[in-house]
């Protein structure tokens, strides 16, 4: 039977080579790009159709920073299709980024000079905005409106003698300190991108405790640094055309620098490749890349702990009890 691959975030990126790389390995599969920005996703759809033309590929609009369109793309899929297998939830912003320059330096000449160009841990801060459901943007986009698509397909994703995929692009960057359980949107902080994508961390965790008796099963995936829109928005683009030699050169020594969409792009497509029940639910999986382009799939131990991942489970659904009951 044909199986339904849906993608939030599928017109740029590494959302994008993912989509690339599923056709060009299952031309038989049925891949629905859920974008936020239909004429981007049409331009999307037609790359992806003057690659593979009879492949079938379907459009969808949902914007997941706002609480109507997840809940009315959520219904459309239930509409359109009777059952999804994965589900990649890899829609996610950087909005503002501001690089502390005076931390680069100091990290440049530290022994921790690779470990910073692999998660830009403290180098970088954000300046988030609230949306109209008077969220969070960045809480929004990367985490909340993919848990409540979830909730909502449930019904989709949890059949019997069925096992589905969801599977979040978290990050290198996510970390523990810049997460906390008193304040899951990060109001208070300026690193709103590290918690969110420390939070899918747990949440993945959570899903995997709570779903997998009902066949659902949750992975995370770091897809290493890449140059996509997000990364151009962090540096003026005279500068990344100044540094790309330099980005190239720092491949050579961290195979975290994957630096290409269709690399970053390659633990995304592993993971569709392995039975999900032989998967690792406190492992992140690494799309890495060797200096000499070789790319592979590496898991490794998540900094997540049972409690609290479950906590955050438990204040995401209080949450989207409140934003449901304002509707
Ligand atoms: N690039 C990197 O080095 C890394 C990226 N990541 C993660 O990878 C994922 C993909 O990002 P990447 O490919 O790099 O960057 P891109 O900016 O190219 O892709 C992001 C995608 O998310 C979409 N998107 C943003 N906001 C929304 C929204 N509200 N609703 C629906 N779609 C939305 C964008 O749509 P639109 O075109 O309309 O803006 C775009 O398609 C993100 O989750 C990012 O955090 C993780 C680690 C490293
Ligand atoms: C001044 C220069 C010679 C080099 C500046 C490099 C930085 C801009 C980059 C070093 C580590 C990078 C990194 C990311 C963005 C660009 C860097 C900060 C990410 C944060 C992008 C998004 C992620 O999710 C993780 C990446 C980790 C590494």
């Amino acid at each position: 039977m044909e199986r339904l691959v849906i993608v939030t975030g599928a017109n740029s990126g590494i959302g994008l080579a993912l989509c690339e790389r599923l056709l060009t390995g299952d031309s038989g599969l049925r891949l629905c790009l859920a974008c936020r920005n239909l004429q981007r996703a049409e331009a999307a759809r037609s790359a992806l159709l003057t690659s593979h033309p009879s492949a079938h590929v379907d459009l969808l609009q949902l914007d997941v920073g706002s609480v109507k369109s997840v809940l009315s793309a959520a219904h459309e899929i239930k509409v359109r299709y009777s059952k999804v297998d994965f589900l990649y939830l890899n829609a996610g912003i950087m909005p503002n980024p501001k690089v502390d320059f005076k931390a680069f330096f100091r990290g440049l000449f530290s022994k921790n000079v690779i470990h910073m160009f692999a998660t830009a841990d403290g180098l970088l801060t954000q300046q988030d905005h609230v949306t109209s459901d008077g969220l969070q943007g960045v809480f929004a986009t990367n985490l909340f409106g993919h848990f409540l698509l979830i909730r909502e397909l449930e019904p989709l994703l949890c059949q019997s003698n069925h096992t589905s995929s969801v599977i979040w692009t978290s990050s290198s960057n996510a970390r523990r300190s810049a997460f906390s359980l008193e304040d899951i949107q990060h109001k208070e902080g300026k690193e709103p991108y590290s918690s969110s994508k420390y939070a899918s961390d747990l949440l993945s965790l959570a899903l995997n405790q709570r779903m997998n008796r009902q066949g659902l099963y949750s992975s995370v995936v770091c897809p290493g640094m890449v140059m996509t829109n997000l990364t151009y928005g962090i540096l003026p683009p005279f500068f990344w055309t100044l540094i790309m030699p330099v980005m190239w050169l720092i491949r050579i020594f961290t195979n975290t620098f994957t630096i290409t969409p269709y690399n970053g792009a390659e633990a995304l497509h592993w993971l569709f490749l392995q039975k999900p029940q032989f998967l690792d639910p406190r492992s992140k999986y690494h799309s890495l890349t060797s200096g000499l382009g070789k790319n592979y799939t590496q898991p490794q131990k998540m900094d997540v702990d049972d409690s609290l991942s479950e906590n955050l489970y438990l204040e995401l659904i209080k949450l989207e009890k409140e934003i449901k009951k304002d509707l």
